[in-house]
């Protein structure tokens, strides 16, 4: 409980453990906003212009991997609870988070801190909470009892960006041409929510909250509250991904952009950290189920290329994802096939 970055008060240098190499160092340079990442509406009767949107959706998904969206106006509430909930749940006194934290991470619901604390070479500067949360009823007895509306409004909150997360596969689906049902099985079949929380941090240029990654699952939804820290990597540059209210960041992982054969990009993102305030964000992660063949789907190979990937099985997948992020390689190298 101790190695908790938010157990940790009054803070006035970044311990030596944090400092990251000069090399990957976010550094003191000003970060250009993007104002250019698309905004995809979900309001109203999406059926009604379903063809636009699938079009919006695809040429964001294959330029930037990542996109926002918004819902219906009653999210917003529902947004701005949820992250409320997750900053009350990580600012409790530690003895009353101590019930779920572990340092074992084949536990389904776990209290942690930084990435792999015990192995990194670094730490960095985040604490998180993740719990699989579907189907709800098999594991909402594991969650936090406390903060007492934490079921209430995770529940909930997991279930309405379960539905978003599913309109958006579709209509991705549609885009690529894939048959409709194919995410329906064990492609789509977990959900895991994951609660961040980065305390200010006193040198926020010699640290990281999280560094760079793409995901490994299949779609992510992130609500970022209204504390900036997101920013994308496009073209080699960083760009700020700044919080707007009632839109969900929307980002592809790796095993969306194998089933798209490398049509659809899985954009890689880091989080800054800041001095003044601190940041809680809430990220849902639709992913396969660990024996899940992942390959790229067979309409896309005969009807205009070679596979570029070979098929694997989503645990193997993670292993090597997480070896290759500490050995600082590329996750999916290995399972591209190469054509000389
Ligand atoms: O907290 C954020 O802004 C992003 C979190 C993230 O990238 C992740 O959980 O994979
Ligand atoms: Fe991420």
């Amino acid at each position: 409980m101790e190695k908790l970055i938010s157990s940790k008060h009054n803070i006035q240098h970044v311990p030596e453990s944090y400092i990251l190499p000069p090399e990957t160092r976010p550094g003191k340079e000003a970060i250009l906003s993007c104002n250019c990442i698309p905004v995809i509406d979900l309001h109203g009767n999406i059926d009604s212009n379903r063809q636009d949107l699938v079009q919006r959706i695809m040429e964001a998904a294959q330029e930037f991997g990542f996109f926002r969206s918004y819902l219906q106006f009653i999210m917003l509430e529902l947004m701005n609870k949820t992250v409320k909930v997750a900053e009350e749940f990580f600012q409790l006194p530690v003895e009353d988070k101590a019930s779920v934290y572990s340092e074992d991470p084949r536990k389904g619901c776990r209290l942690y801190t930084s990435i792999d604390y015990d192995h990194e070479k670094v730490h960095f500067w985040r604490d998180n909470l993740r719990h699989h949360c579907h189907p709800l009823e098999d594991h909402v007895g594991d969650w936090p009892g406390n903060p007492t509306r934490y079921r209430d409004v995770i529940g909930n909150y997991a279930v309405r960006v379960r539905e978003l997360s599913f309109v958006l596969l579709d209509l991705i689906r549609e885009g690529l041409g894939i048959e409709s049902g194919y995410f329906e099985g064990g492609l789509a079949k977990l959900q895991m929510m994951s609660l961040n929380y980065y305390p200010p941090c006193p040198d926020p240029a010699l640290t990281l909250g999280l560094p760079k990654h793409a995901d490994p699952n299949l779609i992510t939804v992130l609500n970022q509250g209204s504390v900036p820290g997101l920013q994308v990597l496009k073209d080699e540059n960083w760009l700020a991904l700044q919080p707007v209210p009632n839109a969900f960041v929307v980002n592809i992982g790796h095993t969306l952009q194998v089933i798209s054969n490398g049509m659809l990009r899985s954009a890689e993102h880091r989080v800054v950290t800041n001095a003044y305030v601190a940041r809680a964000t809430v990220t849902s992660f639709i992913q396969p189920s660990n024996d899940s063949l992942i390959q790229p789907a067979n309409v896309l190979v005969d009807r205009c290329s070679l596979p570029r990937y070979r098929p694997f099985r989503y645990d193997e997948f993670l292993r090597t994802y997480i070896k290759d992020a500490q050995d600082g390689k590329a996750p999916l190298k290995q399972y591209q096939i190469s054509r000389t």
